[in-house]
């Protein structure tokens, strides 16, 4: 996972504000990921968690706020360029069920980046390989377990040298005994000095990995520190609440 410690950069989300006709779903949300940190983003469902990832690489436009990539507004970037640089991964894997494992990993490649044929399937055949998938680029989809399908579309995101990678509950469409494995990709990449955000129901993973767990709440970050803080000694009552609630 080196190749991909050399080229993060740092992440501040400012008062980001959404609204869904009279759904106020995020209401000013901030967060800030230095360069080559991962922050963990907790909360209950609906707080508006995976519509924060999707305002930071503006697959949804925020009616207010900003996102900044290394101190710079990405407002006005051509939404594909940014879209390279922050990659995402989703809890339903979204690969193409009609294409072989490598051609869903070069795709973007060749269509985005511009590669030829050969560049592109030698980029996806080592990013495959640091995922552990080496031996399955001419299988489908279909042939693969959850985990490994989840270890293609992190390896497709990687492939096109995110700066930043965004995962939205990764995780929580697998079976029990396959989430180890997504979660040490993850790990690893975290580790690598990958800038990370993570929407995560893993707390364990949000303990060891995270350098700062967000907590939202009805559409704000109500509390965000080390996990040890936020962890053992949370203050807001409601954060203390969901964490009685999931631990
Ligand atoms: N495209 C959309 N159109 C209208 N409302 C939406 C849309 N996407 C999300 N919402 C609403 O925004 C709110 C926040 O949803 P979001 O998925 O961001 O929450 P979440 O914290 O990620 O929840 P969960 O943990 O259950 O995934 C919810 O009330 C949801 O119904």
């Amino acid at each position: 996972m080196t190749a991909a410690s050399t080229t993060s950069v740092s992440l501040d989300v400012r008062d980001v504000h959404l609204a869904f006709g009279p759904n106020r779903v995020l209401r000013g949300v901030d967060l800030s990921v230095p360069r080559g940190a991962t922050a963990c983003v907790i909360g209950p469902s609906g707080s508006g968690k995976s519509t924060l990832l999707r305002t930071i690489n503006r697959l949804i436009e925020p009616d207010r706020g900003d996102v900044l990539l290394d101190g710079r507004s990405v407002r006005g970037d051509d939404p594909d360029a940014l879209r390279q640089r922050v990659g995402m991964v989703f809890q339903q894997f979204n690969l193409f069920p009609h294409m072989s494992v490598l051609r869903n990993v070069t795709l973007a490649l060749r269509r985005l980046r511009k590669l030829g044929e050969d560049e592109a399937d030698a980029l996806a055949r080592a990013q495959l390989e640091l995922v552990g998938l080496a031996g399955k680029a001419n299988s489908r989809p279909a042939q693969l377990s959850g985990g490994q399908q989840q270890r293609v579309a992190i390896a497709r995101a990687l492939a096109l040298r995110p700066e930043v990678m965004l995962f939205d509950e990764a995780t929580s469409a697998l079976d029990p005994e396959l989430v180890k494995g997504v979660l040490g990709v993850m790990a690893d990449l975290s580790a690598a000095g990958m800038t990370m955000v993570v929407v995560t129901h893993e707390m364990g993973f949000a303990r060891q990995v995270a350098d700062t767990v967000a907590f939202m709440d009805r559409g704000v970050v109500l509390e965000a520190g080390p996990p040890e803080a936020v962890f053992e000694r949370a203050e807001h009552p409601r954060l203390r609440r969901f964490l009685d609630q999931v631990l």
